[in-house]
């Protein structure tokens, strides 16, 4: 992992309350991760757990995956914006207006606003469980076209499987982010994810952040797994 100042690594902090998630970030260090703090988190410790992770120096995720009428889901992303937070991210099913209205609102808060990231086809979805919605084609059809309708909505980039990174990165161009969990090491369990690839194929695909949660949080050594993470992709 080359450049250090731009962590690759997020690390899901998928603890049910604040004490734990504190315990694992004071293990970690900012300039190798940063953190994402998602629902059950957030819905327990709120706002401030986010402030005590700013405070530690971590860039924060906040990843709420807002999914609603564009009037409800803008505000709810400029309520991210408010609280300084790095990255935030809504679905892309969501639709184009929705996405537009969140992109215009986060222009008042101008070049330091977070960067606003679309969740395409979940990373545990197989393209069975995309049949079972209704969507008839394969994960990585469905994901390219909600990448490209992402694209044109103002957003960033997208949450999607590494499966995915290659050809979004052909298709929608190098600057449109690409953040990619159902990240395996070598040695982890699968879990619930189905679309999955190793840190190091992951980054070779066109991954810009590599989202890992259990593979690190509950490893018997935090650190030492996420160190062994970046061993595993030095050579990319
Ligand atoms: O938006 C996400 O971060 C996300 C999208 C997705 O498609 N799949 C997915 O697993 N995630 C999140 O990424 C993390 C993956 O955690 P692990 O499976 O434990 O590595 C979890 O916090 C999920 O909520």
């Amino acid at each position: 992992m080359k450049n250090l100042n731009d962590p690759k690594i997020i690390v899901a902090l998928d603890f049910p309350s604040q004490d734990p998630a504190l315990a694992l970030a004071d293990q970690l260090d900012p300039k190798k991760c940063r953190l994402k703090v998602g629902k059950e988190l957030f819905t327990r410790s709120g706002p401030d757990l986010v402030k005590a992770l700013q405070g530690r120096g971590f860039d924060i995720f906040l990843d709420l995956k807002f999914h609603d009428i564009p009037n409800t889901t803008s505000a709810a992303v400029a309520a991210a914006a408010e609280l300084g937070v790095w990255m935030v991210n809504v679905h892309a099913s969501g639709g184009e207006k929705m996405m537009l209205a969140c992109r215009e609102r986060l222009e008042a808060f101008g070049p330091e606003r977070p960067l606003l990231i679309a969740v395409t086809v979940l990373t545990s979805m197989s393209d069975d469980d995309l049949a079972g919605i209704g969507i008839a084609d394969s994960a990585e059809v469905h994901v390219s076209r909600l990448a490209t309708l992402a694209r044109n909505s103002g957003m960033d980039g997208v949450v999607c499987s590494a499966q995915e990174a290659a050809r979004l990165k052909a298709e929608q161009g190098s600057d449109f982010q690409l953040v990619t969990p159902g990240i395996r090491p070598l040695t982890a369990d699968k879990g619930d994810q189905q679309r999955i690839m190793t840190p190091a194929d992951a980054l070779e695909a066109g991954s810009d952040y590599l989202v890992i949660g259990r593979p690190v949080t509950q490893a018997p050594d935090p650190l030492a797994a996420l160190e062994a993470i970046y061993s595993e992709v030095a050579s990319v």
